[in-house]
């Protein structure tokens, strides 16, 4: 379908490597294929990337913004057309789509903003000269990218990337390689020099030699915690090049008393089960109290969960949940479910997928308490729900805490006392209270501790990776100083 898949020093080029194809999850219908980029092909979009830095670098920053700008244009006058083609190659309902497609058009006046207030120009008057700090960008870096926001998350790298003044070679998750070729294609409409950006499309092969490319001055990962480790190992030892990784979570939401049930099983849901549950900040584990509040609410939730509406992506009405990326991927969290469930736990809503040769399941609700001991630390990235029910606050917040990720995490509660409390104690990147812990804001910074990433947090902050600061003392001529240094002797 697609024979010209990669984008390499301003043209786009057939692949050398083997065949690869995207499906529609929701209708079990091929929608791209073509051959990834083989390990030559990566080579030369590196070099094609390195020739094309010193101009772009160069360019200036308001130059380089005028070519952003018409970007973030394109993209909302292509935005009924990209909303589609995300919705199709993700199963995500075209609602949500079209908010993903928003994002990315947001993304460009953020970065602008960000690019000036943690990277600008700093200028301090000294005795002799002046002092400033300035930031320039690293070179050349690769982008990789997850496929449950195939366009907004390499976007987030990507947009900051190009305003620092690097240039890009992208692979996308070979699961979503039309989004990105649809992306690619704006990127040239708007009118980027060859070489600035390059697309290289692939499965794990392609990923591999793009990494472990001695071309490369960083890279910037958003994907799986498994992915981000090997990167991570494959990085040790070269301090000069910079990495930031972007992964996942087994993130917790705990429930305190609460005086608007509705409200808080809302933000449970929307915590939970929007994109299916494939978003890195879904809560996986939700803490219960074990009182008389704590069986409404686990009751309101179980009754509401049954209720969502999941289908495919471009129906009316539309559902809140589409198809998960894959028929594969929903295997998996079937899989997942009944392992849990062979491990002890107990199915308050049994998650099913109704047809083996797609991507959609229903949402589950395991109860988990009696199994908290021997519950494996993992994130199960879909719509699957794990119930603790507790008596003790504080042996909540432990348990919350007892895992090797740290993303997101939240207090439903009406006490404001018992959200300091709980704000205190708990180790995430996103603590919140009473709001879900899905949906961060593209203007903070985005990024978790433990396994969840690498302290390069990005949103808000992914300016800080772009470019590095250099700090210089300037004087317009060398002057003689006005008193010299013992024993030096200039008569
Ligand atoms: N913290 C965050 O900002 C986010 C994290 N995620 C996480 O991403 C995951 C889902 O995304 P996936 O696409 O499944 O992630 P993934 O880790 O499978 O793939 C991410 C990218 O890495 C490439 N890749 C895979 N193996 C590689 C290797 N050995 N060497 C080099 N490249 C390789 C893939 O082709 C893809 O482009 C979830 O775990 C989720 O939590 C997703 C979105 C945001
Ligand atoms: O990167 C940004 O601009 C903000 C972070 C963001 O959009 N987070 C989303 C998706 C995260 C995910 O699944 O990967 C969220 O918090 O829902």
């Amino acid at each position: 379908m697609t024979t010209q898949a990669h984008f390499i020093g301003g043209q786009w080029i057939a692949g050398q490597g083997h065949d690869i194809t995207s499906v529609d999850p929701a209708k079990n219908l091929p929608i791209w294929s073509a051959k990834s980029a083989s390990p030559e092909q990566v080579d030369a979009a590196v070099n094609a990337a390195r020739d094309a830095f010193v101009a772009w670098s160069d360019m200036g920053f308001e130059a380089r913004l005028a070519i952003v700008k018409r970007f973030a244009e394109l993209l909302e006058e292509n935005k009924p057309a990209l909303t589609k083609v995300i919705a199709q190659e993700t199963g995500k309902p075209e609602w949500e789509t079209a908010t993903e497609v928003a994002a990315m058009i947001g993304k460009v006046a953020i970065s602008e903003r960000a690019y000036h207030e943690r990277t600008g120009t700093v200028e301090n008057p000294m005795p002799v000269g002046k002092a400033f700090i300035r930031h320039k960008a690293h070179g050349v870096v690769a982008v990789f990218g997850p496929y449950n926001f195939p366009g907004h998350l390499p976007n987030g790298h990507i947009v900051p990337a190009l305003l620092a003044g690097n240039t890009v070679i992208f692979k996308p998750s070979d699961l979503t390689p039309l989004v990105a070729h649809k992306t690619v294609e704006l990127w040239e409409q708007a009118g980027l020099p060859a070489g600035v950006l390059n697309l290289v499309q692939g499965e794990v092969e392609t990923g591999k030699a793009l990494a472990q490319h001695n071309g490369l001055d960083g890279l910037f990962f958003t994907g799986s915690s498994r992915t981000g480790k090997l990167l991570h190992e494959q990085f040790a030892g070269h301090p000069g090049k910079i990495l930031a990784l972007e992964m996942g979570g087994n993130n917790p939401l705990i429930v305190r008393e609460v005086s608007d049930i509705d409200a808080t099983v809302h933000d449970i849901v929307q915590s939970a089960f929007v994109t299916s549950g494939q978003r890195c900040t879904c809560a996986r584990r939700l803490f219960l109290p074990a009182t008389e509040q704590g069986d409404a609410i686990l009751a309101r939730l179980l009754d509401v969960t049954r209720r969502i509406r999941v289908g495919e992506y471009d129906a009316d009405p539309q559902p809140f949940m589409g198809a998960m990326i894959s028929a594969h991927a929903a295997r998996m969290m079937v899989n997942a479910q009944q392992q849990l469930v062979e491990l002890g736990a107990e199915a308050l809503i049994t998650l099913q997928q109704p047809d083996a040769d797609k991507g959609f399941v229903t949402p589950g609700i395991l109860d988990v308490t009696g199994i908290i001991e021997r519950m494996p630390d993992e994130e199960h990235f879909g719509p699957l729900l794990k119930v603790v029910r507790y008596s003790d606050f504080d042996a909540a917040i432990k348990e919350a805490n007892n895992t090797s990720f740290g993303l997101s995490a939240g207090l439903l509660a009406d006490s404001e006392a018992d959200y300091q409390y709980f704000f205190k104690r708990i180790r995430a990147g996103i603590v919140n209270w009473n709001r879900p812990i899905t949906g961060a804001s593209s203007a903070a910074p985005f990024g978790g501790i433990g396994d969840s990433g690498n302290h390069r947090a990005s949103a808000y902050y992914a300016a800080d990776y772009c470019a590095y600061p250099v700090a210089s003392v300037e004087l317009d001529a060398s002057e003689m100083p006005g008193s010299l240094n013992p024993g030096l002797d200039f008569s």
